[in-house]
């Protein structure tokens, strides 16, 4: 067990997440006031909906979730790798998260941080390959007071390991984190459901999924985790992947159960198309074995 993960057993993460609770309500009669435009755009898009005839229960497959007003979010892409890298923030506390940096974009990312005064709290992975995680380590170098964040079943070394059901709070916001495995052991899916998105990471792509053929890959386990975690979310959450390989940047919960081309099978068909696909193997060693690495 890391140092860190003794310093942070079940009790101290209880600890923490009460404090960022407590430090949360102080601001409140602050954010009841400046979340007022986003409450009546709800509200008057409700209206809107009524006028144009679209239903209330948001069940036709393009209504979305407004966004509140103070919620930031940046989707921002590496062209080499096709991975997506996310920045959100609390536009009044300037508080933020960054989830999968890219270790050769870091610089990238630090100028949009600088630029829009942002304090980043969190480097959050998704999982542990490359990828999406080794930028991490390097961000904290820029940014001390950055905390590294993974999935305990990672066996990484980081400042919180964290576990399905744990909160991470960015000013007023939060993300709920859900263990999502299958395509590696550690996957999670981070959940912002006041502002409806999700960011499933390698889980869930947008009409595909995360390959299963590396040495922590399970179908029946990614089919698992993408039915109870990702489709159980309503239908209108924006869905924000780790990847896209064809210029697609968001899909929504409903979008994905109908048109996925693997997912709209049985559980039996899933496991046989993901065992058959032919994927090339890559040549980064690390992806494939997913090591515990060192993100402290
Ligand atoms: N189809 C990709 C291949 C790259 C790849 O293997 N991507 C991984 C995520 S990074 S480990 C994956 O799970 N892909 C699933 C998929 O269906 O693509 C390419 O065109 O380069």
């Amino acid at each position: 067990m890391s140092i860190f993960s003794a310093a942070l057993r079940f009790s101290g993460r209880n600890v923490r997440i009460s404090r960022q609770i407590s430090s949360c309500l102080s601001v409140s009669s602050q954010v009841l006031n400046l979340s007022k435009p986003a409450i009546s755009a709800h509200v008057s898009n409700e209206k809107s909906m009524l006028t144009h005839g679209l239903s209330k229960g948001f069940s036709t497959h393009i209504e979305r979730q407004p966004h509140s007003g103070d919620f930031f979010l940046r989707q921002l892409f590496d062209r080499e790798s096709c991975t997506y890298t996310y920045l959100l923030a609390d536009a009044y506390s300037k508080d933020a998260v960054l989830i999968d940096p890219v270790i050769e974009l870091i610089e990238r990312d630090l100028e949009v941080v600088k630029e829009l005064e942002l304090n980043i709290r969190y480097a959050l992975s998704t999982h542990m390959h490359s990828d999406h995680s080794t930028a991490a380590l390097k961000l904290k170098k820029y940014l001390p007071s950055c905390k590294t964040v993974i999935s305990a079943a990672s066996g990484a070394i980081a400042d919180i390991l964290v576990r399905h059901g744990d909160i991470i709070h960015f000013g007023r916001h939060q993300l709920e984190v859900r263990a999502t495995p299958g395509h590696t052991n550690c996957c999670v899916t981070y959940v912002c459901h006041e502002e409806g998105v999700a960011f499933t990471g390698d889980t869930l792509l947008i009409r595909g999924c995360g390959r299963t053929d590396f040495d922590q890959g399970d179908p029946e386990t990614l089919y698992n985790s993408i039915y109870n975690q990702i489709f159980s979310l309503p239908n209108m959450l924006r869905l924000y992947p780790g990847h896209d390989y064809r210029g697609r940047t968001v899909t929504s919960v409903l979008e994905e159960k109908r048109y996925n081309p693997r997912l709209t099978k049985s559980r039996e068909e899933f496991i046989q198309i993901m065992k058959t696909l032919n994927f090339a193997h890559t040549t980064n060693n690390q992806m494939e074995h997913s090591l515990p690495e060192s993100f402290k």
